[in-house]
Parts: C-alpha cells; structure tokens; sequence
C-alpha cells in the first residue's frame, strides 16, 4: 500500500523540522527498516537502541547505510548510571532501591525515556515489540502529564476511503469516567486541529441521542457529552470545535444516516473525530477498520504528556512506525 497523501504531508513537515527520535527497538526488523526509510528520506535524526554489533550487521546484510543513525546499547551507555541515579530520585518515594532503578533503567523502553527525559530527543516512538502498558508505563511515570493530575489519553490517526479521522481512545484508559471522556473528546479535537483535521466530534455508543433508553452505558456518554460542550465554551470557544453525542457509529459519520436519526445534530453525519465509550469498543473498533477496510492507522499517539512518547502496535507494519515518527517530530515543541 502506498503513501497516503495526508501521511506524505506529515512526512514532508516533519522533513522541515528535523527532530530527533529514539527508536527503543532496535532488535525488530520492522523497526530497522523503519529507521532505514526514515534516515535514507530524511525525515528526522534516529536514535536506535540495541547491541550495536548486531544493528550494524542487520543494516550491512540489507545494503542500508547506518551513517546518520546513532546506535546506543543501553548496557554498555556511559549514561547508564547517570539515568539510574536520576530514575531513583524520581521514584524513590515509591519504595524502589538504587539496585532496582539501574536494572529498570537498563530495559529499553526506561532507557529511552531517559533519553527524552535528559532532553537528548525530541520524541521517542516505541510499542512494535513491547506491549502497551510497558511501553506508557514509563513515559507516564518519568514523563508525565503536562497538566498535574489531568489523564493521559491516546489517539489513532486512522486514514480511510481518502479521509483521515481520529479515534480515542484506543489504548490507554480502559473505563473512562463521563469527565475523562470529556478531556478526551477536547485533547482529540486539539490534537486533530494540529494535523488539520477538522474537529468534528462525536462521543459514540450504541445509542443515538436517547434511542437505547435508559442505561447507565448510555447516560455515561450523555454526560460526557454535556461536560465536554462546557470546557470547549470556557476553554476554546473561538476555535470551531464541534461536539455531540450521543451518536451511533452510523449516525456520527454517515450523513443519510444522521439525518434519519439525529436529524439536529450539528455534525451532520460529518464527523472526524471519533471517541469511543470504553477501551474495549476503541480497541476493537480501529482494528477492524484498519484490518477489514485495509486503512493506514498511525499511533497510539499520546496526548497530555510533557513531551511526545508514542506508542505502536506489536502488528503494525514499516509504514506505520515512518507515519508515526513523522507525527512525533511534529508534536515536539519548536
Ligand atoms: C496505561 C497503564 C499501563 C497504566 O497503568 P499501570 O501500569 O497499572 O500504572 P499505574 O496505575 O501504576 O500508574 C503508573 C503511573 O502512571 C500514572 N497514570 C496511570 N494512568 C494514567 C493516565 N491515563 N494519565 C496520567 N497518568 C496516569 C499513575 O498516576 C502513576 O503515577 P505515579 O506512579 O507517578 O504515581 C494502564 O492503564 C493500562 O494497562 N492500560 C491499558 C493498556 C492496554 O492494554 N491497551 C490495549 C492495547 S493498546
Ligand atoms: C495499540 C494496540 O492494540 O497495541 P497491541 O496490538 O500491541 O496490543
């Protein structure tokens, strides 16, 4: 499958910016293709993570060239001790000991964050070998929310039938709240705004406005719905965010549809910015989109940390990880 146009633009942007980008996993193929594609088109500076010996060879088999692309074996790093100590201050209070801080740090994903961390990259994109919870466990826990206390949510950019939309939140909180739905649905529509993407958004169930009756799986979206409009009216009420719900899937995105159901809302059947009730719908629900429809799908991309750490998943494809470190190079800070 060939490039999208809305990806070839976030790689033609993140060409401009040249950021620097820890790749943790330097020991999966699918990563050192990835590296190899983004450091042969310049797209941004890779840092890859890995037995240095092992990395040179996987690149010298293929003909792909490593000038460009720094190779750290978190083992052998001289920064080792220096992010053990830091990783133990910050997490002593939690009961860790100087023994287990150097260990953690030693696993790459720790490793890399303290990359970030140090402020030696710009962006870190992880998750192709390592599960979800290993991969934002230490960016949630080093990294951290921007806003203190506020949730930490995830996005997919899912490009589809020649249109691209956001859904969340497909890998992080696993039973939102009605009030951490709500930050959801306005961080989607921030974040969509960034990549252009119009912040249309519908908080979905299976439900179109009070057609499943009354059921807390529904009232819960109703409720988000209602706080989600009031933080966009106090927070960013000139920036043309639209938001409602509750919708059906069909209702939210097809206008026939939406004109039969939910004939007065303001999305019209147009809307792009998709937040799913729970991380069961989300998870599934961008699987098969991405697996029976055949559409690109960039991300898990974090929204609400101090700095960009993303995620991946263990099926994405080369292409996937390319997209998803140009969308990192392009949340980092100027
Ligand atoms: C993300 C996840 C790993 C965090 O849970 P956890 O590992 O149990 O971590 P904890 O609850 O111990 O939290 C670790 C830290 O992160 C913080 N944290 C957890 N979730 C957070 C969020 N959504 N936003 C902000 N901070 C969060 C905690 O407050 C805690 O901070 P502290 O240790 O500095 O006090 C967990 O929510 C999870 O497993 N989610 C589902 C992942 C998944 O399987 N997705 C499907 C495939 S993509
Ligand atoms: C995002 C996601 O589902 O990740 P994984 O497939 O690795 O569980």
């Amino acid at each position: 499958m060939g490039r999208s146009i809305f990806i070839q633009q976030i790689i033609d942007a993140a060409k401009v910016k040249q950021r620097n980008i820890v790749l943790p996993e330097g020991s999966d193929e699918r990563v050192l293709e990835a590296a190899n594609i983004i450091n042969a088109e310049g797209i941004a500076s890779v840092t890859l993570l890995g037995d240095e010996q092992k990395i040179t060879e996987a690149f010298s088999s293929k003909g792909w060239s490593l000038d460009g692309i720094k190779v750290i074996n978190p083992e052998t790093s001289d920064k080792l001790q220096e992010y053990a100590d830091t990783f133990y201050e910050m997490r002593k209070a939690k009961g860790i000991t100087p023994e287990q801080a150097l260990e953690t740090v030693k696993q790459v994903s720790y490793f890399g964050t303290m990359i970030m961390n140090a402020g030696d990259a710009d962006g870190m994109v992880s998750g192709a070998a390592h599960s979800t919870a290993d991969t934002v466990r230490p960016a949630l826990q080093v990294i951290k929310s921007a806003k203190k206390g506020a949730t930490v949510s995830s996005f997919f950019i899912m490009d589809v039938n020649d249109k691209t939309y956001i859904f969340s939140d497909c890998a992080l909180v696993v039973d939102p709240t009605a009030e951490q739905l709500a930050d959801m649905a306005v961080d989607s529509a921030i974040s969509a705004m960034a990549y252009d993407i119009p912040p249309r958004v519908a908080l979905l169930s299976f439900s179109s406005y009070g057609s499943g009756g009354k059921c807390p799986m529904v009232e819960k979206v109703q409720e988000a719905v209602k706080l989600a409009k009031a933080k966009v009216e106090a927070e960013h009420a000139d920036k043309g965010i639209v938001i409602d719900g509750e919708l059906q899937l069909d209702s939210a995105i097809v206008p026939e549809v939406a004109s039969k159901k939910a004939p007065e809302s303001p999305l019209g059947g147009e809307a792009r910015v998709l937040i799913f009730p729970d991380l069961n719908a989300a998870n599934i629900g961008y699987k098969l989109v991405q697996r029976l429809a055949n559409a690109g799908a960039y991300g898990p991309v974090l929204q609400g940390l101090n700095k960009p750490v993303n995620d991946l998943s263990r099926g994405c494809y080369v292409e996937d990880i390319v997209g998803t470190v140009a969308l990192t190079a392009l949340q980092a800070a100027n």
